[in-house]
């Protein structure tokens, strides 16, 4: 399998991450994507692409003029009102407040965020773009004949909603190649995201339209971020209705509880008859993660890759999240392997 992978992300170097209470080393950091790049070389995957330049509009299929437009001058906005830290949103819209886009930079940082968990900083908007252009990269190896391909994106995306950032994530990764596949011919794509948190900005995003399936399987939003979406009563609305399925699981869940669930997506996957299937592939699921609370071992990523594959779709990976940095580059490319050994 082919990995697409840029040094841009790089650029993304933020310094600070609201956690605690405190300022910690951001849990999202470059050696994520050294890491698994240095073991797709070691594990000799397959060939490491460099991503194609694309325009803004695939990314305006999915997020709002508005919210592209405050990603790109957030940082120079804050840094000139004379900021010392990182931009980091402290105030929102909650509820009874006006959901209006203020001109102060503080206001607009709240009005766009999820949380405060994720600083921008200089370089953020060039990284997030650069991510983008691996995953649409890879969704072009895929519709263009591979069975398969790797989008080793960072930042992630699965969080970011049409104009929401957070959860370390910026734009949509997986929805933009999603929604290329559709812009390409395709008439229905399935997007089964199984990293440990929900995949509350996919969900959000098509959560209307029945072209896309979105399924997640993740840690109890009662109990762990995102906290406010991703529990099992949502399944769509409007046309939509139907077409999101949530699996939710407990603390401590290992992988032989998990993988019926994996089960029952991928029979839901395999009625809508998809062209392309989309997996936002995050190994925070991992018993080593330092933020999460699933219980699966590395051996346990061979099996899931091994499924994945027998689905029989041509299917694009996107690097989603993962927070044990020595443990991420064997997780993900057993997955990988596990996958490709069927083919
Ligand atoms: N104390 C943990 C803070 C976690 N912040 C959000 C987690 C985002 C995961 C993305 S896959
Ligand atoms: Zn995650």
């Amino acid at each position: 399998m082919k990995t697409v992978y840029s040094p841009l992300h790089h650029r993304r170097t933020a310094t600070s991450e609201l956690d605690g209470g405190v300022l910690i080393e951001p849990h999202e950091r470059p050696s994520r994507a050294e890491t698994i790049l240095q073991r797709v070389r070691d594990q000799s995957l397959g060939e490491i692409v460099a991503p194609v330049n694309f325009d803004l509009a695939p990314i305006l299929r999915v997020h709002t003029l508005e919210y592209v437009s405050f990603l790109e001058h957030c940082w120079s906005e804050w840094a000139a009102a004379g900021k010392p830290g990182e931009a980091i949103p402290q105030f929102w819209p909650a509820r009874g407040m006006r959901q209006r886009v203020p001109k102060d930079i503080d206001g607009r940082l709240g009005y766009y965020a999820l949380g405060a968990d994720t600083s921008i900083t200089d370089g953020t908007w060039e990284a997030a773009r650069a991510s983008v252009d691996v995953a649409l990269t890879a969704q072009r190896l895929v519709a263009d004949g591979e069975r398969a391909a790797f989008a080793l994106c960072r930042p992630p995306g699965h969080h970011a909603a049409a104009d929401l950032f957070g959860g370390y994530c910026f734009f949509n990764n997986a929805a933009i190649a999603a929604q290329a596949f559709l812009d390409q011919g395709a008439k229905r794509v399935a997007i089964l995201d199984v990293d440990f948190h929900h995949g509350n900005g996919t969900q959000s995003i098509f959560y209307r339209r029945n072209d896309v399936l979105t399924i997640s399987l993740h840690g109890d939003p009662d109990l762990v971020f995102p906290h406010f979406l991703g529990f099992e009563d949502e399944i769509g609305e409007g046309d939509g209705e139907g077409s999101n399925l949530n699996l939710v699981y407990p603390p401590g869940t290992p992988f032989s509880e998990w993988r019926q669930g994996l089960e029952t997506a991928c029979k839901r996957i395999a009625d809508f008859r998809p062209d392309a299937l989309v997996v936002p592939l995050g190994v925070d699921t991992f018993e080593g993660d330092p933020i999460s609370f699933f219980k699966l071992t590395s051996e346990d990523y061979l099996a899931m890759g091994e499924r994945l594959g027998r689905m029989g779709l041509p299917t694009l990976f996107t690097m989603e999240g993962g927070y044990d940095v020595e443990a991420i580059g064997v997780n993900v490319a057993n997955v990988l392997t596990g996958f490709d050994q069927l083919a």
